[in-house]
């Protein structure tokens, strides 16, 4: 008996050291096939501290327990911190590359600033098919060539002029909508209504069938950039293509359309239409088509979620939301209730301009910036292998007290003078490829603030719900409310 539980042990024994040696040995496979040819190389720079994790997944299993199971994203800088020092700097395997991950604002100003420009980093999107001729997925001369006639666009008065326009009906008539409800969940709300918004002002789309038909196809093809690039039936990224493809004919024959019976609207489309570069230059119709797709994608979830918080925060800081409504209605004299707001209004929303600033800071999104390293690099030091990824990790930097007093605290007057050094907010990136929507964010967030305070109210039912961090940071149950005119 004695001797067969020692036999028991010795074989429990031998089992945990083989165990170990064959995880010690997958991980020294891993690492050798990444680092060691690079370390080798004479004269050569380090490679920045960090593990390669194991074969295949990397340091997958750590990310997804940060994002997704602990609800701590922050962790899995934190933890490298604690184990490498703090050199703002590790490489790492994930989305099924190497990759370097950038945490401090000075690296990640350098990567994302003047670098790009000269072709060390380019745009580094994982399922870049997805996104076609979309300014975000291509690189130098033609990036320029597309990036110029968005900017124009952009800053045109006559898109400012439409969104103000476009806009506050959509959301007036979308407020009125939650009234009748009664309860809503605010994430699945402001989702539909900034895709209605942004339909519209891009591209005069309003028939809710169509609007039907294309918000499940976003969807669709939002799921497959989040997903690995897979192009088998039955996968996220085989769905997502097949969404690209349909709403990318949608809005083809809206274009066709258009040129064809000489129909001239007030909205996005038509400027990209119109615009001619300094070379007197067109787009090309696939260029129109695949730039509205990923303006489209890339504006309306974004601002809904910082809406959504806006609606959680303002529940929450009651203080607040009674300094924004005062200044608000201060705003309303010599208007009746349903006049829209101008462009002379919104210079004077100075309080909503800063809780609109700190709702995007706290939104925190995205948590980081892909870049592809395009030729060998070096920066402080470090080595940037050609065709690895880089990870410009923002969203730590934009909660930590070494920049912002109590960062979690939701506190607009924090934005009184406050100009944070270069590289410590980075919400909307940096350098070449900084958010052309920047501005474009932020209006709507001030008007649809300014609506909801006018004459509505609200009560978030689970308070204290948390974080839910995957894909993007939002209340666990969405910020579920009651909503109700104010009386
Ligand atoms: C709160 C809202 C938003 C946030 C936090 C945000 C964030 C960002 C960030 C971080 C980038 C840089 C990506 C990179 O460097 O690769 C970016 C780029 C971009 N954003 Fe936004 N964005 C927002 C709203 C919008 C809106 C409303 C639009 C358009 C309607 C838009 C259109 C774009 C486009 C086209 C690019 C690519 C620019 C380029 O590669 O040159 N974004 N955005």
């Amino acid at each position: 008996m004695e001797e067969a539980v020692r036999a028991s042990g010795v074989a429990i024994a031998v089992g945990v050291v083989v165990l170990s040696f064959i995880a010690w040995f997958a991980r020294w496979l891993q690492d050798r096939r990444f680092v060691r040819g690079i370390e080798r190389d004479p004269g050569s720079a380090r490679l920045p501290p960090g593990s390669m994790g194991w074969p295949l997944i990397g340091e997958m299993f750590d990310f997804l327990r940060c994002f997704k199971f602990s609800g701590r994203p922050d962790d899995f800088i934190a933890r490298r911190k604690e184990r490498y020092g703090e050199t703002g700097i590790y490489r790492s395997h994930l989305f099924g590359h190497p990759v370097i991950v950038t945490c401090s604002p000075d690296l990640n100003k350098q990567v994302l600033g003047s670098l790009t420009e000269e072709g060390t980093f380019s745009t580094g999107w994982p399922s870049s098919q997805l996104l076609g001729n979309s300014v975000a997925n291509i690189d130098g001369t033609l990036h320029k060539r597309i990036r110029k006639h968005l900017m124009k666009a952009f800053n045109s008065p006559r898109a400012l002029d439409s969104h103000l326009s476009t806009a506050q009906p959509i959301f007036n008539s979308t407020l009125e909508d939650w009234v009748s409800k009664k309860k809503i969940v605010a994430y699945d709300e402001t989702k539909i209504m900034t895709f209605r918004n942004i339909c519209d002002v891009l591209v005069s789309l309003k028939s809710p069938a169509l609007l039907d038909t294309m918000e499940p196809l976003y969807r669709g093809l939002m799921a497959g950039l989040r997903s690995t690039t897979i192009n088998i039936p039955g996968t996220a990224f085989h769905h997502a293509l097949k969404c690209k493809k349909k709403l990318s004919s949608i809005l083809s024959d809206e274009l066709k359309k258009r040129k064809e019976q000489g129909v001239q609207k007030h909205d996005f489309m038509q400027i990209l239409i119109d615009s001619v570069d300094d070379n007197g230059n067109k787009l090309s119709e696939v260029e129109i088509v695949d730039n509205i797709l990923s303006l489209i994608l890339g504006g309306h979830e974004s601002t809904s979620n910082v809406m959504t918080w806006g609606l959680y925060y303002l529940a929450k800081y009651p203080e607040i939301l009674e300094k924004l409504k005062e200044e608000t209605f201060s705003i309303r004299t010599g208007k009746a209730l349903d006049d829209l707001l101008t462009t002379e209004d919104i210079k004077s929303m100075k309080y909503a301009s800063k809780v609109a600033e700190e709702l995007i800071r706290l939104t925190n999104l995205p948590p980081f910036i892909f870049r592809r390293v395009v030729k060998d690099a070096v920066l402080n030091g470090y080595k940037f292998p050609k065709n690895w990824k880089v990870l410009v990790w923002i969203r730590s930097i934009h909660i930590d007290p070494k920049y912002y007093d109590d960062p979690l605290a939701f506190n607009p007057d924090r934005w009184n003078n406050f100009m944070p050094k270069p590289g410590v907010y980075s919400v909307f990136g940096g350098g070449p490829r900084y958010c052309p929507g920047s501005n474009f964010a932020r209006l709507q967030v001030m008007m649809f603030l300014h609506h909801v305070c006018l004459k509505y109210r609200w009560e978030l039912l689970n308070p204290e719900s948390g974080i839910a961090f995957d894909p993007h940071p939002r209340p666990r149950d969405g910020a579920e409310l009651l909503f109700s005119r104010a009386s």
